[in-house]
């Protein structure tokens, strides 16, 4: 369904660059289920607004089922914003009109898009579990049944991805469990794609597959031990645990990986590194003295491996 690769971001302001992305590599199958995590700034909210539609990418190949993202004409963009995604934020106040029913509010971008369907709208408030509310104004609804609203709002065009940027930001743990759960009860009933950026680890221990971005880049991926405990009712685990998930370290097409910072602090390496490979491991060590001395008399010169 996704396929980024080498993805770039770069924004410009006045007289400052930032590099959001430095040639990020994702694929995402139809019909997944799955969670991008990362700190604040790795580029996650770039991502996720790049395959929405709602920002270009500066260069790499970003493809969303038929549609290239870097190629797409804004005639083009619109079309796919319309179709193809649907978007949930942690603020919802975006996507909610507060004079107007649930109903009404579910209807609306059905008729801006010409696919009014009442009833398809009805079917979409009782699956997030308001079919009991959907005549109450938004604004007589709490903040966990307003979200919950504004997920079959990102429905009411049939999409066949859903991105969620930090769905359950702003409620308690127990909506944020009834939010997942009409997430998971989606994508299995109507097999819609569903990409959750989040910080909250419990959220993401729940799913089948974790990528995490460092810096711009993909950095590591955690898969579920066993998927179907997952799958099944998202109640497995409490966070993303080594008895729960396999981690892996990405690697890009040419080899290149990221160590992390803190692995690199502590055997005190900068700049350089040494790697052996025994037959079985990939060994990376911290330079050794001659490297070393190099880095303190830069105008020592190497010849034949000794020093002059
Ligand atoms: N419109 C913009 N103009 C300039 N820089 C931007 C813009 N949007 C994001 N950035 C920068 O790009 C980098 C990635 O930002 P992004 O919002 O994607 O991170 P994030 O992982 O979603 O962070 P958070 O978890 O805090 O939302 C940051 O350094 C940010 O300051």
């Amino acid at each position: 369904m996704i396929t980024c690769e080498g993805l770039v971001k770069i924004y410009k302001t006045d007289d400052i660059e930032v590099v959001a992305l430095q040639g990020l590599n994702i694929h995402i199958e139809p019909g997944e289920l799955m969670a991008i995590i990362g700190n604040s700034g790795s580029g996650k909210s770039t991502l996720l607004n790049i395959l929405g539609g709602l920002d270009r990418p500066s260069a790499g190949q970003v493809k969303v089922g038929d549609w290239d993202l870097l190629k797409i004409t804004d005639k083009q963009l619109v079309e796919y914003k319309r179709n193809t995604v649907g978007f949930i934020w942690q603020n919802n106040a975006r996507n909610l009109v507060s004079y107007l029913t649930a109903l009404e509010n579910v209807e609306m971008p059905m008729m801006l898009s010409g696919k009014y369907d009442r009833a398809y709208a009805k079917q979409l408030l009782e699956w997030v579990g308001l079919g009991h509310r959907m005549n109450n104004k938004l604004q007589e609804l709490s903040g966990g049944e307003q979200q919950r609203v504004a997920i079959a709002i990102s429905l009411a065009n049939r999409p066949r991805l859903l991105l969620a940027d930090e769905p359950t930001g702003s409620v308690d743990t127990k909506t944020a469990d009834m939010i997942l759960s009409i997430f998971q009860r989606l994508n299995k009933e109507l097999g819609v794609t569903i990409v959750i950026v989040t910080h909250d680890l419990s959220m993401a221990g729940k799913v089948g597959r974790v990528v995490a971005i460092r810096d711009g880049m993909t950095s590591s991926e955690f898969i579920a031990r066993n998927p179907s405990i997952h799958s099944r009712d998202g109640s497995s685990g409490s966070g993303l645990t080594a008895q729960a998930h396999e981690e892996y370290v990405v690697l890009d097409r040419a080899g290149r990986l990221q160590v992390p910072k803190e692995y690199l602090a502590a055997l005190q390496i900068n700049g350089k590194a040494t790697m052996e490979f025994d037959g079985e491991k990939i060994m990376i060590k911290a330079p050794n003295s001659l490297d070393k001395k190099e880095d303190i008399e830069p105008n020592t010169q190497i010849v034949g491996g000794k020093m002059k």
